[in-house]
This record gives structure tokens, sequence and C-alpha cells, in this order.
């Protein structure tokens, strides 16, 4: 921290070390190093931009990068064909599908047809599903809201117990960020575009911890900050700024010189969460690569069995069928709903 500033970019560097050490034991001890395959559909700068970042990163920590790079118009079925090369890949650990993805792309289908063991973004509806439950955990967790897990944790800011309120519920961010929350047993509130603002400003006010994810440039203003809050801003919003070469500047989706006037702790923007997202992909990627590495997931020709066997051990048990929390048997129902749905299409 400087001051009350969460320093992102140290503490990412932190986590790109610890995972450049584990890709090198890997090496030493089974002579090949984790994979990571990248999808990118279309032409969003942004997009690219993330994406040439994330290679860039695999390369300095000692993973292998794949890619694919499809133009605007593939068409869904090009794109499930990209990914099923990538499940059937044995050098490939980790696939990551950049998002958002082209209108005409059921983002979903595509998020569903990466393996479950390879879902190192952690958007598959099984680990998404297994977020959601108390007493399981998911393969793999979205990097971003980790990301901020793990800045909280490193910072020293407790979590359990306190009040913790999310802005905004994509997901990407929030609504994963709403349920790592939870499983470390802080009080979350999630508001939303549906909250009225003033409402928003006043649940805000409450919170120990505000998680910013609305991608709303400076949507949370000092008003909204209890004295010595944290505040994860999650925004990265670009608005014009003339004195720059580039004619605009990066800002959050906290209005910062306001909120940091007020806050106890802060992440800045740029500087704070976007490292965090990369480390925490490379790190996935770095597990996913020792599991299948060490044998605990097998990749081999029986791989379909070898799936469904997973697939069977993620199914909810009775008891949390059973549950009256709607939040749980909704994440229910859509993990076993993709069970279903792969179990069948393997028996085809
Ligand atoms: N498949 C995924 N798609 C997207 C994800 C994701 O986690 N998985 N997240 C975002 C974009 N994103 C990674 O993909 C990302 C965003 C921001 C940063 C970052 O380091 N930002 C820097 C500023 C960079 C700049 O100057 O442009 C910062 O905040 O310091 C990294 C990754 C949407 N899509």
């Amino acid at each position: 921290m400087n001051g009350n500033v969460i320093d992102g970019k140290a503490v990412a560097a932190k986590i790109r070390e610890e995972t450049a050490a584990k890709v090198a034991e890997l090496k030493a001890k089974y002579g090949k190093v984790p994979g990571l395959a990248v999808v990118i559909v279309g032409e969003r700068k942004d997009s690219q931009t993330y994406v040439r970042m994330k290679k860039k990163a695999c390369e300095e920590v000692g993973i292998a990068s794949f890619g694919a790079d499809l133009p605007e118009s593939a068409t869904q079925a090009e794109v499930l064909a990209v990914v099923a090369a990538f499940n059937a890949n044995p050098d490939v650990h980790g696939i990551l599908v950049q998002l958002p993805l082209p209108k005409h792309i059921d983002e979903q289908a595509v998020l569903g047809a990466i393996s479950v063991e390879k879902d190192v973004d952690g958007f598959h509806p099984l680990n998404i599903g297994r977020l959601a439950m108390k007493g399981r955990e998911p393969l793999f967790t979205p990097c971003t809201p980790l990301g901020c897990m793990v800045l909280l944790e490193r910072c020293g800011i407790p979590i359990k117990g306190r009040r913790a309120v999310v802005v905004g519920r994509s997901n990407i961010v929030g609504m994963p960020a709403a349920l790592l929350l939870n499983k470390r047993d802080a009080t979350v509130t999630v508001v939303h575009s549906a909250t009225p603002k003033a409402e928003a400003e006043a649940i805000c006010r409450q919170a120990d911890i505000i998680i910013a994810a609305a991608g709303q440039a400076q949507l949370v203003r000092g008003s909204w900050v209890k004295p010595g809050a944290a505040i994860i801003d999650v925004g990265t919003n670009p608005i014009d700024d003339k004195t720059k070469a580039s004619g605009y500047r990066l800002v959050g989706d906290a209005h910062f010189d306001e909120c940091k006037a007020v806050a106890g702790a802060i992440t800045p923007v740029p500087g704070g969460v976007g490292p965090m997202t990369i480390a925490i992909l490379l790190r996935n990627t770095a597990e996913s690569g020792e599991r299948f590495l060490t044998g605990a997931v097998k990749v081999s020709g029986a791989e379909k069995k070898q799936e469904r066997k997973g697939l069977a051990k993620l199914l909810p048990t009775r008891e949390q069928l059973a549950s009256p929390l709607p939040v749980l048997a909704a994440a229910v129902g859509v993990a076993a709903g993709a069970v279903l749905q792969r179990a069948t299409a393997g028996r085809r």
C-alpha cells in the first residue's frame, strides 16, 4: 500500500513471480510446461490489447501460449470447433475465450463447451455453480473477482462478518464477486442498474467493503463511502483527456480523489485490479497444468469417460438439491442442466 492506495501492480508482480517458480518446478519434474489457449473473435481493440497482454504475460512466466484469432463473421459452429480442438489438445491445460463475443454468438453455449478441467476463466456453469454452493469449491474461480479477494487478503483487510456491497451484477465480475464474498463469510448486498441511485448510495454508505463493477465511470462518489471502508474498483472506463497524447485516460467506477479522501484503502485505475486479472489467469493456468501433469486430471483416448467421471463428482448432493436458498437452487439447476446436456452428448 502507498498510504491508503492499494498497489495492485506490486501484488500482481508477486503472484507472477510465484507462478514462474511453479512453472519452472513443473518443467524440471515433468519436462513439460502448462499451456494456455486464448480464443478471440472479432476486431475489438480493447479485446486485442488484453489478448496481447495475456500472451506476453504467459511468455514471461514460461507458460506456453496457443491462440486462435477468428474474424467477426465467424459462425458459432466455427467457434465451437476451435474450442473442441483445444479441449482435445493434450498440450493445452487452460482455455479462455475473450469476452465479449460478437452478438450473433451464444456466449453461454461457447463457455459451456470449454472442458470444465481447462476452464481457467472459471465461467463454465459447473464452476460457477460450485462457487455458489456451500461445502463445494470450483476447479477455477473467475480471475477478476478472485483478484479482488486476493488484494483484500494480502492487504490485511478483514472480510469475515463485514458488510460488503457489490455494485454491478455481471457474469464476469459482479455476480461471482458476490458469491466469493459470501463464501468468505461477508454479509453481501448487490446493487445494480435497477437499484434507485439514492438507495445504492445509502446501501454503499453502510459497507466496510465496496466492490465497484458497474462499468460506469466515477459512479461511486465520496458521499457513498463510510469513513475507513475499503474500495476495490474494477472499472476501466476511457474518458476524454486532451492533455494526453491518446486524447483519453482510464478512470474507474469510483471517483478516485473523492473516495480516496474518505476510504481506508482504495485501488487505483489503472494499476489496481487490472493487473490482478492477468496474474490470477497465469496462476489458474499453472494450477491446471499441475493437475494434468501430475495425473490428477487425465487426457487420453478415454478422455470422454474421464470427463464424465469428473462431472459426476461435481453433481450436487441430495442435501444441496433440497436447499431452500433460491440462489443455490438456481445455481444447482444451471449446473445439473449442463451435466445432463454433456452426459447426453457423450452417449450419442
Ligand atoms: N475471457 C475473459 N474476458 C474478459 C475478462 C476476463 O477475465 N476473461 N476480463 C475483461 C478484460 N480483461 C481481461 O480479459 C482485462 C482488463 C483489464 C486489464 C488491465 O490490466 N488493465 C490495466 C489497464 C490497461 C490499459 O491501459 O488498457 C489496469 O487496470 O491497470 C487486464 C485484463 C473483459 N473480458
